[in-house]
């Protein structure tokens, strides 16, 4: 970062980039037009910044560690086969994807490590997964001799994921091969189940369309607040209204999610060995969908600039993602200038259907750069002359425009303009997607080969549905007709996030021409007026005038979570504290707010809340099983203080319960009334979520999963009504959750 920073203050001396900004393609045409030497220098800084950033691979030491990896993969697996324990064979697969991790482009090992993670993962249940691993075994280099033995299992698991061509095709590579008995028998074994196979009724793959069958309609208002989306007809509480797939996301903070899918629950990661293992796919099919992409990203991944860059990142993807649909509008053009004209006119044509294609929905997304303080401008530009250069310097990518009739200069001209171009519109239209996560997981491991979390194939064991609860953004995502939904502080609707995919379901009824809003912000319930009117005019250039914000009183909704009754006793009143004198978000609690104390607005007595310091102190010794008592009174007692869902008792629910599962997952056991507290004080917090967030939010589901946990083992009473409820959430969790989830459910909950 400081290498980044210091490159760009250079850049930033020798150029006054801004001065009458017009638009991005005026911009690098001004810096292109700079005197020749001070340019040369200029991008000569840029250079060497790349050049710098090159990261060395020592092979030999990464063949090396992954080879002992390997082997501590074989120990593990040859125990799993003395004791047949599931739980061994996933630590084999998890120390071999260690292995395979390691031996970055040192291929012969990585073709071993491959194979052996491959009959682990077939041992354990994953044939997909172990299907693909001989596939990358055999690609590596895989030994010759040994090749029969990795095609043999391949056939095995076609066999069992009925996949009848991939099986005929390698039972008929086998069949030529002179096979030693043992293997003969294993080839006939299979010949005749790819009979039987060939008599059961075929299933089909379906493929979804970017945006299926949408209940808005765009409408465009000529004033600053644009395209909007209103109800084409009424729409009830919880029903879809659109879903919409992006094909450009990048992982937030480096973090290993499949680069085309999204997908975080992988069993086998499959890393690019040659950008130091930044990239991984859930699958070869996966990795096969991004290469086009990867291609021109896999220098820079290597270079770890990437993650620098922020939204530049991802302005990046939709270039290289949109440029084979831009450049056939652009190919007879002889000149920069006529080149941008035709963006601009593909950029202005109002066709807004469900069914307008990606690149040019994106390419109408607004822009607010013009509006940018300088120095957030200037950042953008260097950010897009970077990546050109990177393009330019480290890639084929300009291969593609030699034949065309435009000079290359030209093409450099129009890629930074539409690298800086993307990069406005992002600010104002990116979305951030989240996920549930596995809980206390260290960046490079994988939550699916935890063995003490798994007991089969995406079927957790008993109690452990609550380490999958940690909700957090994974990705930077372009979507650009979920963009066309305008803002207001209470949405109309609830966004899924499914990997590369959202639903949006109503987030209320809505009424047929009803506009239907989206949240830039935190929503009315989670935040004071003034917050959320900063970030939208800083980044969306808009003050908002929605129904929440003009009321007489715009925060009473976020107000009534912070309902105290004084603590004084000669006062005791309930009270509100004044979120004009307090001038923060009320949440007093937090380390940075601590010098924002709260004064009853009754007796004008300040509050000292010793409780809560009491509380915190019981919850570090939870392991006591008095304590704990204590902690559960303590919590009950907070109603002296916190009105009705007051927010800060959700937040102490939270501790309280993360801390009891601290220590049930350390092997402490609760008593029956302890399990039935906790059941009861989940309830309570999941009341107060509900209040606040919604019931079907993500923070809603990821601390129901607690209680699941409970139900789960048979620790506290439920009845039909609350357990189908609850099943009820999953609907609301991206699928590979919702598999989980459900199996969940029906191997614990449901009998
Ligand atoms: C994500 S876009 C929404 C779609 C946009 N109206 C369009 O025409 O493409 C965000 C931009 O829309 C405008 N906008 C969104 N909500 C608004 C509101 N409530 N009032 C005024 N302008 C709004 C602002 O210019 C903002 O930067």
């Amino acid at each position: 970062m400081e290498r980044l920073a210091r490159t760009f203050s250079q850049q930033n001396e020798l150029i006054t980039l801004n001065e009458n900004y017009k638009d991005e393609f005026e911009t690098f045409k001004s810096l292109a037009s700079m005197p020749a030497d001070i340019l040369q220098i200029f991008q000569k800084l840029a250079l060497d910044l790349l050049q710098d950033l090159e990261q060395p691979v020592d092979r030999k030491g990464c063949a090396e560690r992954s080879k002992n990896l390997r082997e501590e993969g074989n120990l593990m697996f040859k125990e799993s086969a003395s004791g047949s324990s599931k739980d061994s064979v996933l630590k084999a697969c998890r120390l071999y994807s260690e292995a395979v991790f390691e031996a970055e482009n040192a291929v012969e090992e990585l073709s071993l490590a491959f194979a052996n993670r491959g009959i682990a993962l077939q041992e354990y249940g994953y044939y997909r997964e172990a299907y693909d691993d001989c596939s990358n075994a055999l690609e590596c280099g895989y030994p010759e001799r040994l090749r029969h033995k990795v095609i043999m299992r391949q056939a095995f698991c076609a066999w069992k994921l009925k996949k009848i061509a991939s099986l005929e095709e390698h039972l008929d590579y086998l069949g030529q091969l002179q096979l030693k008995e043992s293997f003969e028998q294993q080839l006939e074994d299979l010949k005749q189940k790819l009979e039987l196979l060939k008599n059961q009724p075929r299933e089909q793959e379906t493929q979804g369309k970017v945006v299926d069958k949408s209940l808005g309609e765009i409408l465009t208002d000529p004033g600053p607040r644009g395209r909007y989306m209103v109800a084409k007809e009424a729409i009830s509480k919880g029903n879809v209204i659109f879903s919409e797939r992006a094909s450009c996301f990048v992982p937030l903070e480096q973090l290993l999610i499949c680069q085309q899918c999204a997908a975080t629950l992988m069993s086998a990661p499959i890393p690019c060995p040659n950008c130091h293992q930044r990239v991984v796919y859930c699958s070869r099919k996966c990795r096969e969908a991004h290469s086009a992409i990867h291609k021109f990203e896999c220098a820079a991944y290597r270079k770890d600039i990437l993650r620098l860059l922020g939204i530049s990142h991802l302005a990046l993807r939709l270039l290289l993602t949109y440029i084979p649909y831009i450049r056939p509008h652009l190919q007879e053009m002889t000149s920069a200038k006529g080149m941008w004209e035709e963006i601009m006119n593909l950029s202005r044509k109002p066709e807004e259907s469900e069914n307008a294609p990606e690149y040019l929905r994106s390419l109408r997304m607004v822009s607010q750069l013009d509006q940018a303080i300088d120095e957030e401008l200037n950042y953008h530009i260097l950010c897009a002359n970077l990546l050109q250069l990177y393009l330019k310097e480290h890639t084929d990518f300009y291969d593609q425009f030699h034949s065309l009739p435009a000079s290359i200069e030209d093409w450099q001209l129009i890629i930074s303009a539409l690298i800086l171009r993307f990069a406005g519109q992002l600010l104002a239209n990116g979305h951030v997607g989240d996920a549930l996560l596995g809980v206390g997981m260290e960046p490079k491991e994988f939550v699916m080969l935890q063995p003490e979390l798994w007991q089969k194939p995406r079927h957790l064991k008993r109690g452990q549905l609550h380490n999958l609860s940690h909700s957090d953004p994974i990705t930077a995502i372009n979507l650009p007709y979920l963009s066309l939904c305008n803002h207001a502080c209470e949405p109309s609707i609830r966004t899924k996030f499914d990997g590369c995919s959202v639903v949006n379901y109503a987030a209320k009824d809505i009424l047929e021409g009803e506009e239907i809003f989206n949240c830039y912000t935190m929503d009315y319930r989670n935040s004071l007026k003034l917050q959320r009117s900063h970030p939208l005019k800083a980044i969306y250039k808009f003050e908002c005038t929605c129904a929440k914000c003009t009321r007489t009183d715009p925060d009473q909704n976020y107000l009534s979570f912070h309902r105290y009754r004084c603590e004084k006793p000669n006062c005791r009143q309930e009270f509100l504290p004044d979120a004009k004198v307090q001038q923060n978000n009320l949440r007093w609690w937090l380390r940075c707010n601590a010098e924002k104390p709260i004064t009853c607005t009754v007796c004008h007595e300040l509050q000292h809340f010793a409780w809560y310091n009491e509380f915190l102190g019981l919850i570090g010794s939870s392991a006591d099983s008095s304590k704990r008592q204590a902690l559960f009174k303590a919590f009950d007692d907070l109603d002296k203080w916190l009105v009705d869902h007051h927010s800060l008792k959700r937040i102490m629910a939270e501790e309280l319960v993360t801390a009891c599962f601290y220590e049930i997952d350390g092997g402490t056991s609760l008593d029956e009334f302890e399990y039935e507290d906790l059941a009861r004080i989940i309830r309570k917090q999941l009341e107060g979520i509900a209040a606040q967030c919604g019931d079907n939010s993500t923070e809603y589901i990821a601390r129901m999963t607690y209680l699941w946990d409970i139900i789960a083992q048979k620790k506290c009473r439920t009845d039909r009504k609350e357990l189908l409820e609850m099943k009820g959430k999953v609907d609301y969790l991206a699928s590979e959750h919702r598999e989980v989830f459900l199996n969940y459910y029906n191997d614990f909950i449901e009998q």
